[in-house]
């Protein structure tokens, strides 16, 4: 049977902010090409293991994480203000043709000369996702990256987002408050408690929809919802 790597391993993290507790002993490891949400509720920590997993914040414990190349939608686009978008993106990348395949892909043809406050929220949050796709990565952290996007365009990201993962087998870390787009995305969905937050359980999901509006996805959202409920957070 073929080995199924690991891509991150994390033990006995824990986080503190000026002597409070924020992450408390969380354990977990991700599978090369598999794709974890994390479900918690506000302030919990989410952000903040993203921003550990990406070496941007310091810990407690250890984290290995086996690549080097990590994308990062982060929850507000951050482009540099007095860059368009074409001179953000190759800052990432200088491949001119790539970046205009995603913006096309993300449905931002013709805005490559646009600075960032010409753009919508969602515009710029769409500049974000290429900006991480541009990367390649083998690993991509997702930070409620869809919330600024309606909702056509954000079947149309999470359409892009599936093609480039069945294209390229990375994995992906996404936090989010939206149970159906966990699910969606997903197969396996981790349970945070409040602070200071523990991983309490997960979920496996064994079946996939096909969209938004398959019938399996509301069913899975369901058995997802009634597992949180039992919980006791
Ligand atoms: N740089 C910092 N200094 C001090 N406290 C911080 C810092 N960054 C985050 N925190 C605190 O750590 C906690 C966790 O924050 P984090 O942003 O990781 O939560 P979250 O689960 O992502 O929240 P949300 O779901 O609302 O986005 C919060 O209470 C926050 O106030």
């Amino acid at each position: 049977m073929e080995k199924v790597e690991t891509l991150l391993r994390v033990e006995n993290l824990k986080k503190d902010y000026d002597g409070v507790t924020v992450i408390e002993d969380w354990n977990l490891e991700v599978k090369k090409g598999e794709k974890v949400a994390l479900l918690g509720p506000s302030g919990c920590g989410k952000t903040t293991f993203l921003r550990i997993i990406a070496g941007l914040e310091s810990f407690h414990g250890r984290v290995e994480i086996f690549t080097e190349r990590i994308g990062y939608v982060f929850q507000d686009p951050r482009l540099i203000p007095w860059k368009t978008v074409m001179e953000n993106l190759r800052l990432i990348r200088d491949d001119p043709e790539r970046i205009r395949f995603f913006l096309e892909k993300v449905g931002l043809e013709g805005v490559e000369g646009h600075y960032p406050w010409q753009l919508s929220e969602g515009m710029k949050q769409r500049v974000n996702f290429v900006r991480a796709f541009l990367v390649e990565p083998d690993l991509l952290l997702l930070d409620e990256p869809f919330d600024a996007l309606d909702l056509k365009t954000k079947i149309r990201v999470m359409n892009l987002l599936m093609e480039q993962w069945e294209g390229r087998n990375f994995s992906i870390i996404f936090v989010t408050h939206d149970v159906k787009e966990a699910v969606f995305i997903a197969d396996r969905i981790f349970f945070l408690s409040g602070r200071p937050s523990r991983l309490v359980d997960e979920v496996t999901l064994n079946e996939r929809a096909l969209s938004l509006a398959d019938e399996r996805l509301f069913e899975m959202e369901k058995r997802v919802i009634e597992r949180l409920l039992n919980l006791p957070l």
